[in-house]
């Protein structure tokens, strides 16, 4: 799945580049206003903070919303008291897209993540030039230079990588890159299931000042309350903010925990 995902995210950078060069992505990036430093917004409170995805739909549970709007959406979360919003810009199975990530920059005032499968600085560029403040970089899909280089480029450009792991090995890769944002993701990429514990066993090897982002498994409050108690610092949340009727009240309320 995570192979698949990489070589599609890829063929639609190349795609792009076919119509924007390097260069000219180059320009537009270093054209934007600064980012937002992502590394305070995520440890602001003190109890939990939350990242808002903008999600339409996945591969693990199909079709999730149609969101036709998602700068209202956006706008929606940041009411509610989110400290991020994370935009899937994935085209083939996520059916998200750089518009939406642009859309959505330009209604909020928070950072904004661009969520993609990326393996190169080109889709870098075209994250930064469309105002995202972070960018995602998944461990199991990158080797260790590979990893360090991107991570490098990304915070070149002002901006910060959510660097994300699935397993022991994959989070010690993590440290040894140096991340300041670091999110243990609880779903296997393979089978799709949900292993929130895996955040719970990590969490104590956390180095000091590195951000702890716990990522999917929140439906409820108590999810929330239980990635809290082991220690996240921020929870990234999708599936129950898209498919419910009142994402500010959902939002609120997880973080009253
Ligand atoms: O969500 C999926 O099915 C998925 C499959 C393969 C790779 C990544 C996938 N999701 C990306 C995410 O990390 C989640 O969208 C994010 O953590 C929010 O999860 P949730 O709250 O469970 O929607």
């Amino acid at each position: 799945m995570l192979d698949d995902l990489m070589a599609g995210s890829r063929a639609d950078a190349a795609r792009r580049r076919a119509l924007v060069p390097t260069d000219e992505v180059e320009r537009l990036a270093l054209a934007q206003a600064p980012a937002l430093d992502a590394v305070a917004a995520l440890s602001r409170r003190k109890t939990v903070n939350i990242i808002a995805e903008v999600k339409r739909a996945s591969p693990s549970r199909g079709r999730l919303a149609g969101i036709p709007d998602p700068a209202e959406l956006a706008t929606r979360y940041e009411r509610g008291g989110a400290a991020a919003i994370s935009v899937l810009t994935e085209e083939r199975k996520f059916l998200g897209s750089l518009d939406d990530l642009r859309a959505v920059r330009q209604a909020v005032t928070v950072p904004v993540l661009r969520k993609e499968f990326i393996s190169e600085e080109y889709q870098i560029l075209e994250a930064r030039a469309a105002g995202a403040d972070l960018i995602l970089l998944i461990v199991a899909a990158l080797d260790q230079a590979t990893l360090v280089r991107l991570k490098t480029f990304t915070e070149s450009l002002g901006m910060t990588a959510l660097v994300e792991v699935h397993t022991r090995d994959e989070f010690n890769r993590a440290v040894d890159a140096d991340s300041r944002v670091l999110g243990v993701n609880a779903r296997d990429l393979q089978t799709f299931e949900l292993h929130p514990q895996l955040f719970a066993e990590l969490a104590p090897d956390y180095p000091a000042g590195v951000v702890r982002v716990a990522e999917s498994a929140v439906l409820t409050p108590e999810h929330v309350r239980n990635y809290r108690e082991v220690g996240a610092d921020a929870v990234l949340i999708g599936e129950a903010l898209v498919t419910g009727d009142n994402p500010e009240a959902t939002i609120n309320s997880f973080m009253q925990v």
